[in-house]
């Protein structure tokens, strides 16, 4: 488990992290999202007494991390890029951590093996991929065998096959019962890989929430009805809280009327439907929308109609 608990860290002018309060539960993966600069790195690092906080603290299962005896069996955190020797294989970088440590070579190969790079364990690591380093990376977070697994954007650069990789490490380590806490830019990653969410936006909390409460939030949820009399069926539809937008191609975007009641009205005056779809918010929605005061620097937009909407 980790308690962060009124945490602010402030760098001269700039208040990185603003009295953030959330707990990280055991057996779930959380995932920790915000726009770039949103302090979350700067949150991870005093989680991990690598930073020292301007207010507040941050436990690990009920202590301060310097407060532990052992503190690689309590967290294993994947920062930024790790400083591995180029001319070093993986597996001597993993024994040198190891042997700090007194963790054995045997949970050494373990690892190595949990990770998938075995086969390359001999090799240099300054040959290894951006892919097979963030293996080596999360190789020695997990080495002394962690309650905690804290990770900041671990799929950045990575490939779809590296990134549906730690999608699936993330969430057999929480089955395990451990507090998995991933931090990530990418919505949409984690709504395939978290369930539940803390978002922050400018140092802040803005959200502590399950991704299905999330998702269910959402206002963006709307039906796709398709039909050759649309002319006919727009007025059967409008209502309080309905809105109704024409999306060209035989078809209207409908907000506020379920699928099942647009089906019975328009069965009911004899209007052939050719598709009636409900459409989920897209979870990058729903957080454009959350978060969208609070990111630092916007950039000018493709789409700026999508913004207005
Ligand atoms: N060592 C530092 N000195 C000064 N300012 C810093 C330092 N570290 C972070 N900041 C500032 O604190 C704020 C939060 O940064 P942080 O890296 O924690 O955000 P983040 O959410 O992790 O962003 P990203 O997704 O871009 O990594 C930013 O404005 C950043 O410029």
């Amino acid at each position: 488990m980790i308690e962060v608990v009124n945490l602010s860290k402030r760098y001269g002018d700039t208040l990185a992290v603003d009295a953030l309060e959330f707990t990280v539960r055991p057996g779930i993966v959380t995932g920790f999202l915000g726009p770039n600069g949103a302090g979350k790195s700067t949150t991870m690092r005093m989680i991990m007494g690598l930073d020292r906080p301007t207010t507040g603290h941050a436990l690990v299962n009920g202590k301060s991390l310097a407060d532990h005896r052992a503190p690689l069996h309590e967290v294993g955190a994947l920062l930024e890029a790790k400083g591995v020797h180029p001319g070093r294989s993986a597996r001597d970088h993993l024994l040198g951590l190891a042997a700090t440590t007194g963790i054995s070579v045997r949970r050494v190969d373990e690892v190595l093996e949990l990770v998938g790079l075995t086969e390359v364990a001999r090799k240099r690591a300054g040959a290894f991929s951006l892919g097979m380093g963030q293996r080596l990376g999360i190789a020695a977070a997990l080495l002394g065998d962690p309650a905690v697994v804290m990770l900041d954007e671990p799929v950045n650069g990575l490939d779809p096959e590296g990134v549906r990789w730690i999608r699936y490490l993330l969430q057999d380590l929480a089955a395990e019962g451990r507090t998995v806490f991933v931090s990530s830019h990418l919505m949409n990653e984690m709504a395939v890989t978290a369930e539940h969410l803390i978002i922050v936006g400018r140092g802040r909390l803005i959200a502590d929430v399950s991704l299905a409460d999330f998702t269910a939030q959402s206002a963006r949820n709307s039906v796709l009805v398709r039909s050759d009399r649309l002319g006919d069926l727009r007025p059967l539809l409008l209502g309080d809280g309905v809105s109704i937008t024409d999306n060209g191609d035989d078809a209207l975007e409908v907000v506020g009327v379920t699928p099942r009641e647009i089906g019975e009205r328009a069965a009911a005056a004899g209007i052939p439907l050719h598709e009636l779809t409900p459409v989920r918010a897209s979870l990058e929605d729903a957080f454009m929308e959350l978060t969208g005061d609070s990111v630092q620097y916007h950039g000018t937009s493709a789409h700026p109609q999508e913004h207005a909407a």
